[in-house]
C-alpha cells in the first residue's frame, strides 16, 4: 500500500480521536487562547456534523490553572500540579461547553487514570462509557485525572493517553494537533532549515534522534511522547497524524485525504493484533452455545452476540474473560470477551436485552459479547465476518 492510498483511506475514518496540546490552548502564562479554542471547536464540529464520531483528548488543565491562579510557571511538585489542574479542568470544560453549544453538540467530561486502562474490568467500563456517550451523540472530552493521579497511576502525558484511548475505542484515526505542522527533521524552534517529514513507516533510531523533548514550560513531552504514541498506534493498526493546529482547516484536509502533517503508517502485519490476542493470546475460560440465528448474525452480518441467541453455558468464567462461542453442533466458531460472568449468562440466556435489568438487577451491556471483542475462527484460522459464505453451521 502506498502512502497516497493510506491518505485516501482516511476519508472513510468514522471514529476519530483528536488530541489538542497545551501549546495550542495556552499562552506562556497559562492564559487560554479562546479564539484558537473556538476555531478548533468549529473544525471538530464540522467533522461531527458529517456523522463522524469524535473523542477529544484535551490538555491544558494545568496550564489554565497556572494562568487563573496567577502562578509564575508550571508548579514543580505533584500536589501543586494537581491543584492547578483542579482549577484549570473546570475552566477548560466551561469553555468547551459554551463553544460546542451553538452547534447543538453536548460535551461530556471523561477523566482517566492509567489504572482505567491496565485493569481489564475498568478498561471495559471506560470503553462502554465512551461508546454509550457516542451512541447518545455526546462528545467525550478526555483528560488525565490529574487531580487524583499519583505517580504510579499516571499516564504522564496526553499523547500516550490519546493513543491508548484510540485503542480503547478502536479508532480509525488519531490526530495529534500541536504548534508545529508535524514531525520535522529537527526541532523547528532550534533549526529554521528543518524539513517536514510527510510519512513515517517505521520508528527508526534516525527518527527517534530528530524528536526533541518538551517544547514549552507548560507542555509535557514534546515530540518524544508523540513518537511514543505512534509506537502504540502503529502496532495497534491505527493511522496517526501529527498536524498543526495553529491554523484552521487541517482536520478537514486530513479527512479529505490531503497530504497534511506527518502520517505514521500503521503496520499491516499487526493490524489484527487485538483480534489475535482474543483468539490466541488469552486462555479460553468457558464456552457459550449459540443458536442458528445468532450464528448467522455473527458470521454473515458481523453482529454482536445478544443474550437471546445463547442456548447454553459450559464452565466457569468472569466478566472480561475470553470464551469460545460454539454452534449448535458443538463446533467452535468464534472467541470473544464476555461482558457477563457464566452465572449471569445462564440467567439471561434466551432473553431479550431489555429483560437484563429485571433479571440481574442491573444492565451494564446489551450484548453478551460485543462484535468489537469477537474474533471468528474457522478451521483453526481467523476470518473476517461475511467471508464464510459456504458455512451454514449445520
Ligand atoms: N523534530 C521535531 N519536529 C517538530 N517539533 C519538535 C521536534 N522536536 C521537538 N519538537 C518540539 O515539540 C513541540 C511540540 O510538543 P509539546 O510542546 O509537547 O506540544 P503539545 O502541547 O502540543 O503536546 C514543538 O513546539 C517543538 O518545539
Ligand atoms: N493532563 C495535562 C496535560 C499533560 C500533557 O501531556 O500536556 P501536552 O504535552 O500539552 O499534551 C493537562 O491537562 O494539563
Amino acid at each position: 500500500m502506498t502512502s497516497l492510498n493510506i491518505r485516501a483511506a482516511l476519508t472513510g475514518a468514522r471514529k476519530l480521536v483528536i488530541k489538542v496540546g497545551t501549546r495550542l490552548l495556552c499562552g506562556s502564562k497559562g492564559d487560554l487562547n479562546l479564539k484558537r479554542m473556538k476555531g478548533l471547536v468549529e473544525d471538530v464540529a464540522g467533522l461531527w456534523k458529517e456523522g463522524r464520531d469524535v473523542v477529544l483528548v484535551s490538555s491544558g488543565a494545568i496550564g489554565a490553572g497556572v494562568g487563573r491562579l496567577g502562578l509564575l510557571g508550571k508548579p514543580r511538585t505533584l500536589p501543586e500540579k494537581q491543584a492547578a489542574a483542579a482549577v484549570g479542568q473546570g475552566i477548560l470544560m466551561q469553555n468547551y461547553e459554551s463553544f460546542f453549544a451553538p452547534f447543538g453538540i453536548t460535551v461530556a467530561q471523561v477523566l482517566l487514570t492509567r489504572d482505567d486502562i491496565k485493569n481489564r474490568g475498568r478498561y471495559l467500563n471506560a470503553r462502554h462509557t465512551l461508546y454509550s456517550l457516542l451512541r447518545y451523540r455526546a462528545l467525550p472530552i478526555v483528560n488525565e485525572n490529574d487531580t487524583v493521579a499519583v505517580e504510579e497511576i499516571r499516564f504522564g502525558d496526553n499523547d500516550t493517553l490519546a493513543a491508548l484511548v484510540s485503542c480503547l475505542i478502536d479508532a480509525d484515526l488519531l490526530v495529534l494537533l500541536t504548534d508545529q505542522d508535524g514531525l520535522y527533521s529537527a526541532d523547528p524552534h532550534e533549526n529554521r532549515d528543518a524539513e517536514l517529514i510527510p510519512e513515517v513507516w517505521e520508528i527508526t533510531p534516525e527518527i527517534e534522534a530528530v524528536a526533541g523533548g518538551r517544547g514549552s514550560h507548560l507542555a509535557t513531552g514534546g515530540m518524544e511522547t508523540k513518537l511514543q504514541a505512534a509506537r502504540i498506534t502503529m502496532q495497534a493498526g491505527i493511522p496517526m497524524v501529527i498536524a498543526g493546529g495553529m491554523q484552521r482547516g487541517n482536520l478537514a484536509a486530513i479527512l479529505q485525504g490531503k497530504r497534511v502533517g506527518t502520517l505514521f503508517v500503521p503496520c499491516e502485519e499487526t493490524m489484527k493484533a487485538r483480534k489475535r490476542w482474543i483468539a490466541f493470546g488469552s486462555p479460553v475460560e468457558g464456552k457459550i452455545r449459540i443458536d442458528h440465528g445468532a450464528l448467522e448474525a455473527i458470521l454473515k452480518k458481523g453482529k454482536s452476540l445478544l443474550p437471546g441467541g445463547v442456548t447454553g453455558v459450559v464452565g466457569f468464567f468472569e466478566a472480561g474473560n475470553v470464551v469460545s462461542l460454539v454452534d449448535p453442533c458443538g463446533r467452535e466458531i468464534a472467541r470473544g470477551i464476555s461482558n457477563y460472568s457464566s452465572d449471569e449468562v445462564k440467567l439471561i440466556m434466551g432473553k431479550k436485552s431489555t429483560e437484563i435489568k429485571m433479571i440481574l438487577g442491573y444492565h451494564d451491556y446489551d450484548e453478551v459479547v460485543h462484535r468489537d471483542n469477537l474474533t471468528i475462527i474457522a478451521n483453526g484460522s481467523t476470518l473476517k465476518a461475511g467471508r464464510l459464505k459456504g458455512y451454514a453451521g449445520k
